[in-house]
């Protein structure tokens, strides 16, 4: 991993309960075994439907909010699916992001579509506390454990997708046999978000890896831009919790369907009336912003 300083504080503690969950979990009873759905297949379906492939994230918090999202995560995460996302990602992170593996236990068992455990896995032992369809490795933490990580995950039978930020990292990601990676567009310096990350690093991927756009994208024209530059699905979490959850996550798959609802200027009406319906929602609900 590179030096320590360069991680913002919030990321630095959360690596810390990461560490620390690893070795709690370290002993534990015998590897996990998964039986994964599909995401490549959720992807080609949502595309075959005119669908943005999207993973929409059920994110009660993060370091970059404030509050935190009360509602039962199960109804978030079904009101997502009735929206369109073709998969779902689930944070089971418990300290920064008010995640866990319970939450991603009753999402999986009560949606049909694959599910991303989004977590900070920096040792094998955490591969074993929940069965999912996917899990997240971020080069940037599990450093030279990267290929081994990716096999022990592959060995329990989970997809994995690998977090890049940069070109080195990439390099690292696909040296190590990564087949779906996601260029983060969240820095994890300061936490801000740069959609030219992915744009800067995209065009160096090989065509035949699934490539994901994470973070900050948060309306249509950001669909549309990340689209552009590449991206074969997305990764949206604050946009979708803020508000309606099915509304905003119709609102981003719908980007590139065809007929009147759907063009450039409609979708982006659409969006007017997406943060309308937001506001409305935020009055009745503990939800706000991010920064970013
Ligand atoms: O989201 C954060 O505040 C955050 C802070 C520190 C490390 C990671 C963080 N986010 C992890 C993610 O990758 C995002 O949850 C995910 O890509 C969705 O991002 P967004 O659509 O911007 O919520």
């Amino acid at each position: 991993m590179d030096d320590p300083d360069e991680l913002a504080p919030a990321v630095r503690s959360i690596l810390s309960g990461a560490r620390e969950r690893a070795s709690a979990a370290r002993g534990a009873d015998g590897d996990i075994s998964v039986s994964p759905r599909d995401l490549s297949a959720a992807f080609e379906r949502a595309d075959a439907e005119d669908r943005v492939p999207l993973i929409a994230e059920v994110k009660p918090t993060s370091p970059t909010t404030e509050g935190s999202r009360e509602d039962d995560p199960v109804a978030l995460a079904e009101g997502m699916v009735a929206g369109g996302a073709a998969a779902l990602s689930v944070l089971t992170e418990p300290g920064h992001f008010g995640g866990s593996v319970d939450t991603l236990e009753r999402v999986r068992d009560a949606v049909d579509v694959p599910v991303l455990r989004k977590d900070f896995v920096v040792d094998e032992a955490q591969l074993d506390a929940v069965e999912s369809d996917v899990v997240l490795l971020i080069a940037r933490f599990v450093g030279d454990d990267l290929p081994t990580l990716l096999e022990a995950a592959r060995d329990r039978g989970f997809q994995v997708l690998v977090e890049v930020h940069d070109r080195e990292e990439l390099e690292r990601a696909l040296d190590a046999g990564a087949t779906t990676i996601g260029v983060n567009n969240r820095d994890l310096a300061e936490l801000v978000v740069d959609l030219g990350t992915f744009e800067s690093v995209a065009p160096h991927v090989p065509d035949e890896v699934t490539l994901i756009a994470e973070s900050g994208i948060g309306s249509p024209a950001d669909v549309r831009r990340m689209r552009a530059a590449g991206a074969d699905a997305l990764l949206v979490g604050s946009a979708i919790m803020d508000g309606d959850v099915a509304a905003n996550t119709r609102e981003l798959v719908r980007t590139e369907a065809g007929g009147d609802e759907a063009t450039a200027d409609g979708d982006d009406a659409a969006a007017a009336d997406g943060d309308d319906a937001a506001a409305a929602d935020d009055d009745a609900t503990e939800t706000t912003e991010t920064p970013t």
